[in-house]
């Protein structure tokens, strides 16, 4: 389970550039529940993934997984629970290295051994099931860079990086946004496979209205900071588009081109 309790993000307090970046979030996500977040630009989105992660700590509040709480507790300490995977595919990947050394840094991530780029038969046979699994013929691909590989291989990379240490949540930040429509579909895919798999609390940040409604158990959509709208999975199957969007104009929030040409698409 996962619990954000009264949390509140603000940037630069006091000051005349102050930003609330989140206004008060109180969710709790039960183990496994695979979540889909919506919202315009500067509603929150990526920071309430950040607070989970660690990777900003909030100024009031408190963040729990799985009855510990995290609060305090920082990025690298959480590291070995947590799978993030990014917008930009170039982001979760050293491009200058192989494959199989990426998905042994991967394995190697929030062990207290550190990091040990050596790899033994056993491990790349476990490298190989997952990357098979894709479907992209990169378990014949190994030892090639991954700076060779396209935005998509990449991406598809990094989410079967993110699934290796079997992560107790799994964080996705707008992970399709660079990906053209047939391969973010196909990550997409991925995707759902791979939560189904691995059994995790899962939060996808997304400004596909699409996607954000025919994926996952449940919805929110955010605004200003705070979650406006908290579907279940019944009302979320009820749910279109339009209706969606309504949700965020309602807010008196704009939605961007981009969710509009998507919606559309
Ligand atoms: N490091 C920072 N310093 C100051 N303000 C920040 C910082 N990071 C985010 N913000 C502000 O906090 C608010 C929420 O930002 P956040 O990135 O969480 O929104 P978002 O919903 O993910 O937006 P987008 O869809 O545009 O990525 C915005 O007003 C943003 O400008």
């Amino acid at each position: 389970m996962l619990e954000m309790r009264a949390v509140r993000l603000v940037y630069n307090e006091g000051t005349t550039t102050e930003v609330v970046a989140v206004a008060g979030l109180d969710i709790t996500i039960p183990s496994g529940q695979f979540v889909t977040v919506v919202g315009s630009n500067g509603a929150g989105k990526s920071s309430f993934i950040q607070l989970v992660s660690g990777a900003v700590r909030p100024t009031t509040g408190r963040v729990v997984i799985a009855g510990t709480d995290v609060t305090r507790q920082p990025q690298h300490r959480r590291a070995g629970r947590i799978g993030r995977v990014f917008d930009n595919p170039h982001a979760g990947s050293v491009p200058e290295l192989s494959i199989e050394e990426n998905l042994a840094l991967a394995m190697a991530r929030g062990r207290r051994r550190g990091l040990r780029l050596a790899t033994t038969r056993q491990r790349r046979e476990q490298m190989r099931a997952p990357l098979a699994n894709l479907g992209l013929g990169l378990e014949n691909r190994l030892h090639d860079p991954v700076r060779l590989l396209s935005a998509g291989q990449r991406q598809s990379l990094t989410m079967v990086m993110a699934s290796l240490t079997s992560p107790e949540v799994l964080l996705l930040d707008e992970h399709l946004a660079a990906l053209d429509p047939g391969t973010a579909s196909r990550v997409l895919d991925l995707t759902v496979g791979l939560v189904r798999r691995l059994a995790c609390t899962t939060i996808m940040v997304t400004h596909n209205m699409e996607h954000a409604i025919t994926v996952g158990d449940r919805l929110l959509v955010m605004s200003r900071g705070r979650v406006i709208a908290d579907f279940d999975a019944e009302e979320k199957a009820r749910l279109t588009v339009p209706e969606l969007v309504g949700h965020i104009t309602g807010a008196g929030d704009v939605v961007s081109d981009r969710m509009l040409l998507e919606e559309s698409a």
